[in-house]
């Protein structure tokens, strides 16, 4: 049976251990898993069977940014290990998004689903001036969101600020996969553009990206279900 929750876990650690640990103590139907560069560098695709194996889908968040025949074939490998939602850099282009969605063309109904990163949620203004872009944090989502509706993937990486415009302009069908998600009161450590889990829901976001306010709770399984039973 799939999730029904929105609530995606990213787990971020340096010791396979303690991030089993971690999901001996949550349920898969409140949550997805986040499996991203620190762990696969680490553990590889065992790590992510491991997963899967306990009952949990799981994102592959490796954000894949090459040339179109090498960004292809890696998200075909991340579907043949079955992940759930595996992902990209709008930033690669076009070319490269859309030879990402044809080689999961073979998958068919068993495909991952395949969205783009736009712009970190560790990103702001200063950060964007500083690479040359002298758009604002929310133009450039929109910009390359607009690239990847029209390269046809299932939607993008963004910050639940940005959900309320992409969902007016892309419509319900395009998935928002929004990290920087911090309950009120929580250190926004690293990110920058934030908004509580409550707020993301109104604002209309698909699936929630949650590290360290549950995996560095006191109580994780007490922090995951606090927020699942807000967004009720
Ligand atoms: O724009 C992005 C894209 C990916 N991430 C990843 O999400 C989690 C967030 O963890 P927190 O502990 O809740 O900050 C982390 O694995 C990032 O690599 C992101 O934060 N922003």
């Amino acid at each position: 049976m799939s999730c029904r929750s929105p609530v995606i876990v990213a787990l971020d650690f340096e010791q396979q251990q303690h991030a089993l640990n971690l999901v001996s103590q949550l349920d898969p139907s409140l949550c997805r898993l986040k499996v991203g560069k620190e762990m696969f560098t680490h553990f590889g695709p065992d790590f992510v069977k491991a997963l899967q194996q306990r009952g949990f889908e799981v994102f592959l968040d490796l954000k894949f940014h090459d040339i179109p025949n090498t960004v292809a074939k890696a998200v075909a490998a991340a579907a043949e290990l079955g992940v759930w939602m595996v992902n990209v850099h709008a930033s690669g282009g076009s070319r490269m998004m859309q030879a990402a969605k044809e080689a999961l063309l073979p998958f068919g109904a068993q495909a991952p689903k395949l969205i783009a990163v736009t712009v970190l949620t560790s990103m702001e203004q200063s950060d964007l001036t500083e690479l040359g872009i002298m758009l604002t944090p929310a133009q450039q989502v929109q910009k390359l969101a607009a690239l990847t509706a029209a390269a046809g993937l299932d939607g993008v990486v963004c910050s639940a600020q940005e959900a309320t415009l992409l969902k007016q302009q892309f419509g319900q069908q395009f998935q928002l996969v929004t990290p920087g998600i911090r309950p009120a009161n929580s250190a926004a450590d690293d990110q920058r553009r934030v908004m509580t889990p409550k707020a993301a829901q109104l604002a209309g976001v698909d699936y929630m990206v949650i590290g360290r306010p549950i995996t560095k709770a006191a109580d994780p399984l007490g922090a995951l279900k606090a927020i699942v039973d807000e967004l009720a």
